[in-house]
């Protein structure tokens, strides 16, 4: 590979009109931050056991298990060795030493752990999360059955509570109610946190956690009791091992039900949480989480789209001219200068999201619950908004890459196969739009009655007959004014119709089911004011349909987002550079940062297993024979 970088990407960095570097400082929140961030990186980078794993593609399943769990021990060990405390550092490293492939323990420290630290009493936290954190115990999180994924009331594993023994006997009645898809059930963990019907005293009271041992943990042996499998391989999440679990009368003591909010004492007795929806606490955080990781991934393949689209030549734009950059046609840039925003716009959604996460969460841990309805549908709503909108997203990305999008190497459809997962689990994403969505309707209603609303949610009560005062400018008022009145009126709409559904005589769930099309429109209008004129533009029917705009303003919106091409044009390469995402992170041909892209692909084509020999043996095996057959049929020679 040549040193030098590509003249293009050269000249685009040199006419910016602004510094990437202090960019990058915004974003990673300052000089000494981004200076942390790149050490660590470069660690990685010197590493040579890190290094020496090929790209997960050319591994079959068994492989990409196996070195998803050598390279996470690995990077477990170094960040002992290095002491690194801050998970900020961690967090570096771990994406720097694995940035594809996802970890066979991603449970274990993103769900497992902090359940048993939030739901545990802090006996039961104090005995297990120091077991857990320092990897004594492995664990996951395991909910979701054959037959219910969604509807979390209708899980069907039984926990029952045996006072004799002080035990509970945990069951799985039917084949539906085998847990399936719990990530690392199937090799990988020891413990799981189980989600189970809880019986005691011959009644149900509803689904609660409980801390399973699956596996023995001197030999790793399945527990007798319990059939254990992985599910076979998937779209993405290689290095996972999803499993399948099936429990026959399994016995685990009475102190392994999680007990800081439900209790079940020695007599048999229940003691109800403040809020039976306190267990699903872990769900909520993940969804919080996910919203960064949309950002992450949305991107990382903007950076790889636009790099390339820089780099790449096709066609010529003034006849007989050179070559164009593919960059330079309109079309192209209103393909990716939207994506190119939006990652912006999703960090700082995900940035708030946390901040509003970690004050209403301690506020439920102090016991004041009041918030948490806000919370579930702010969670649900973006984390469902930016999945969806970040895979779409993605997609464009790889397209507008052409044929070499297609390929692994422009790592483009590994983020995409890992991202697009996000959009079911956690809450399948329509599911968790019909969540914010219930909340809207509520809250609109009480708008109508006069009750004061929280502050996100004001706007649901304002003027509907007011119009548009947007100018030439477009103001940043008059485009916040024209987001809040398209959602106001979807969501106004979707409960107008919901309502007549009632008047008509129809029970409530189905005047509310057969109200739910324009009620996720609604929802995704309420989730778009992270947008500006772009965003207008494109649903500009859901803007006009009550003559908000005239027809003045949508000509303005038209020019102006076609004004936004040419000022974010010279800028687009140092917006993308600004994520300082370093090319061992990015695992793109195309997105390099030197933009040698082709050297890059030509090179990368010769670790194609198939190119281990000239001739394949399937040639001697099926292709000679196949031919020498047919050479011998007197119908081909006859043909020939
Ligand atoms: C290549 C490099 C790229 C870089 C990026 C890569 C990105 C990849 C990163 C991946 C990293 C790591 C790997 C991730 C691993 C994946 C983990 C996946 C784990 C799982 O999936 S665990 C299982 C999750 N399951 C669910 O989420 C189930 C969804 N269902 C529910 O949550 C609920 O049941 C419900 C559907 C929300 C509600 O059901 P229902 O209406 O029946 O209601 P309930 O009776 O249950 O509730 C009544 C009442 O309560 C409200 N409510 C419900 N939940 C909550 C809550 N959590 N908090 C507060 N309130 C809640 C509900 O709204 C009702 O209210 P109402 O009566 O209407 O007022
Ligand atoms: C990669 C991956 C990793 C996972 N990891 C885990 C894990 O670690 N632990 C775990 O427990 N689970 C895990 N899961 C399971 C995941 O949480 C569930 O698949 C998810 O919650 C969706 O539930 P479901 O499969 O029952 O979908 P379903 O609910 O069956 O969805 C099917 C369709 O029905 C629609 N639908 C369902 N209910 C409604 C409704 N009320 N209103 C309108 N439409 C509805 C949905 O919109 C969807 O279109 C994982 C899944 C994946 C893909």
């Amino acid at each position: 590979m040549s040193n030098e970088v590509n003249t293009d990407l050269l000249k685009e960095r040199s006419t910016a009109t602004f510094d990437a570097e202090r960019l990058t400082e915004f974003i990673y929140k300052g000089p000494e931050k981004v200076k942390r961030k790149r050490q660590i990186q470069n660690i990685v980078l010197q590493d040579k056991f890190l290094q020496s794993f090929k790209p997960t593609e050319f591994y079959d399943r068994d492989g990409q298990y196996n070195n998803a769990v050598r390279r996470q021990i690995y990077i477990m060990d170094r960040l002992e060795e290095l002491g690194f405390r801050s998970e900020t550092d961690r967090l570096n490293f771990r994406e720097a030493a694995a940035p594809v492939e996802l970890s066979p323990f991603g449970l274990h420290s993103g769900m497992f752990v902090p359940t048993l630290e939030r739901q545990g009493t802090p006996e039961q936290s104090r005995k297990w999360v120091p077991l857990g954190k320092s990897f004594k115990m492995i664990g996951t999180y395991a909910q979701t059955e054959l037959g219910h994924g969604t509807f979390i009331r209708g899980l069907e594993t039984t926990a029952t509570f045996d006072p004799e023994t002080q035990e509970f006997i945990l069951d799985s009645p039917t084949l539906s109610s085998i847990k399936y898809w719990p990530g690392n059930v199937a090799k990988t963990v020891n413990h799981c946190l189980v989600m189970a019907q809880l019986y005691t005293q011959g009644k149900c009271h509803g689904t609660h956690l409980f801390l399973v041992q699956v596996r023995s943990m001197e030999d790793h042996t399945i527990m007798p009791g319990l059939e254990i499998g992985d599910i076979g391989p998937k779209l993405g999440f290689d290095g996972v091992d999803n499993g399948f679990m099936k429990f026959n009368k399994y016995r685990i003591p009475r102190m392994n039900m999680l007990m800081r909010y439900a209790k079940v004492l020695e007599n048999g007795d229940y003691i109800k949480p403040k809020n039976a929806k306190l267990t699903y606490g872990a769900m909520v955080m993940v969804r919080v989480w996910i919203v960064m990781d949309a950002f992450k991934a949305l991107s990382r393949a903007t950076v790889i789209a636009v790099r390339y689209s820089a780099v790449r030549r096709q066609s010529e734009l003034r006849p007989g001219g050179e070559e164009a950059q593919v960059i330079d046609y309109q079309t192209q840039q209103y393909k990716l200068f939207p994506l190119l925003a939006t990652s912006y716009a999703f960090l700082l959604a995900a940035e708030g999201m946390s901040q509003i996460y970690a004050k209403i969460s301690s506020d439920i841990e102090r016991g004041n619950l009041e918030d948490m309805p806000q919370l579930h549908a702010l969670a649900c709503g973006l984390k469902a908004f930016c999945t969806w909108v970040g895979c779409e997203g993605i997609e464009v990305c790889r397209m507008s890459c052409g044929g070499h999008g297609y390929s692994h190497a422009s790592g483009i459809p590994k983020i995409y196969a890992n991202i697009v997962g996000a959009c079911t689990y956690e809450g399948e994403n329509t599911v968790m739009m019909l969540q914010t969505a219930r909340y809207l309707s509520k809250s609109y209603f009480r708008g109508q009655r006069g009750e004061s609303l929280p502050e996100l949610i004001q706007y649901l009560t304002i003027d509907l007959n007011v119009k548009s005062t947007l100018g030439e400018d477009c103001s940043f008022e008059s485009l916040v004014a024209a987001y809040s009145h398209r959602a106001a009126r979807m969501v106004a709409t979707a409960c107008k119709l919901q309502n007549a559904n009632k008047q008509k005589g129809m029970p409530s769930h189905d005047a509310w089911n057969k109200s739910t099309v324009p009620f996720i429109a609604a929802t995704k209008a309420h989730c778009h004011l992270l947008y500006a004129v772009y965003g207008i533009v494109e649903n500009m029917g859901e803007f006009m349909q009550d003559g908000y705009f005239n027809q003045d303003q949508i000509s303005i919106l038209n020019r102006k987002v076609l004004a936004l091409l040419e000022d974010i044009r010279p800028n687009a390469v140092a917006l993308v550079d600004a994520f300082d995402y370093p090319d061992h992170l990015l695992q793109s041909c195309l997105g390099r940062y030197d933009g040698q892209v082709y050297e890059a692909l030509y090179e990368n084509s010769k670790s194609s297993p198939l190119n281990n020999t000239d001739i394949h043996s399937s040639y001697y095996n099926y292709i000679r024979p196949m031919m020498q057959k047919r050479s011998k049929s007197k119908d081909i020679s006859a043909k020939l």
